[in-house]
């Protein structure tokens, strides 16, 4: 695929080197009411990082994504994503992103071509490049085969990549997953990690994305972010994190446990969360 956002190659950079910050937020907050879902998060995410925020049931995580997106506006703080601020210059941040919400986003009365269609004809993509672009696209997703298929008959993986596809139309230089991998089976999260791990080494693409599976984080994100209760409780480089536990062996779960104390949210446990995710049907 050519035209995607040019080649970034993360092995080409010298550890060393810092690279540019292209998400930023300082005190970035959310109220609902009485209820605080966001308090006073302050991140930056570096170009070409794949970034995690990690965190159990109404931890705020979405209500962060729908802020970085426009989508919701803060109560106080600030962000700037390439150099846009959410508040002030919403239009311009909207074309420099990606975003892929937990809920469905791909239309089951289309094909996979159709729904591309609609994508770039919001994008404004020239009408005399779609065709092209679309099948680009479908063929770096690996759903060449399935391009005129209803995506009703499509499978959860294979309805991933679509929305994946449908969020990256436009090049946008970040690209924000909202549990990406919930409700699919092994096979197809491991093929949704692949193609997420592809976009960020070949093309440079910087990931912001929130999951629960807390092994997947640690193989994918450079650095990541637990919350709890809207609050950030601690950041890192998992490596780093399981380090300063001073525990042979430590995982990320053991880092999760150890920041959150596995507090019950809502009657529900992160543990149970997690298992119920991971058998749950996105599609019924
Ligand atoms: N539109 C809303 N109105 C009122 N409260 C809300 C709204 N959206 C979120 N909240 C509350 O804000 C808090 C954070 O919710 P949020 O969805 O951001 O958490 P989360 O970490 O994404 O959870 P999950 O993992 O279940 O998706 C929760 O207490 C939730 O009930």
């Amino acid at each position: 695929m050519t035209r995607l956002i040019g080649k970034a190659d993360r092995s080409e950079t010298p550890a060393s080197t810092p690279k540019p910050i292209i998400l930023e937020t300082q005190g970035l907050t959310r109220h609902f009411g009485k209820v605080t879902a966001v308090n006073n998060i302050s991140i930056s995410v570096e170009q070409g990082e794949i970034f995690g925020l990690l965190g159990p049931n109404g931890a705020g995580k979405s209500t962060v994504i729908k802020m970085l997106t426009t989508l919701l506006p803060a109560s106080a703080g600030k962000a700037t994503l390439a150099g846009y601020d959410i508040t002030h210059q919403s239009m311009a941040v909207r074309r420099v992103i990606g975003y892929v919400p937990q809920a469905l986003s791909a239309d089951g009365s289309l094909t996979g071509y159709e729904n591309l269609l609609i994508f770039a004809k919001l994008y404004e993509i020239p009408s005399k490049h779609r065709e092209r672009y679309i099948k680009e696209i479908l063929a770096f997703m690996g759903l060449a085969d399935a391009t005129h298929r209803l995506v009703r008959n499509y499978s959860g993986g294979m309805i991933r990549k679509l929305e994946i596809a449908q969020s990256i139309l436009h090049q946008p230089q970040i690209l924000f997953l909202d549990e990406p991998t919930v409700g699919l089976d092994p096979l197809a999260r491991t093929q949704v990690w692949q193609l997420v791990q592809k976009l960020c080494t070949d093309f440079g693409t910087t990931i912001f994305l929130t999951t629960h599976f807390l092994e997947e984080a640690d193989n994918l994100c450079d650095r990541v972010v637990i919350m709890q209760r809207g609050e950030e409780i601690t950041k890192g480089a998992p490596k780093d994190l399981k380090a300063s536990l001073d525990k042979p062996n430590a995982t990320l779960d053991d880092v999760f446990i150890h920041y959150t104390g596995d507090q019950l949210v809502s009657g529900v446990n992160y543990r149970d969360t997690a298992r119920t995710r991971r058998t749950a049907q996105r599609l019924g």
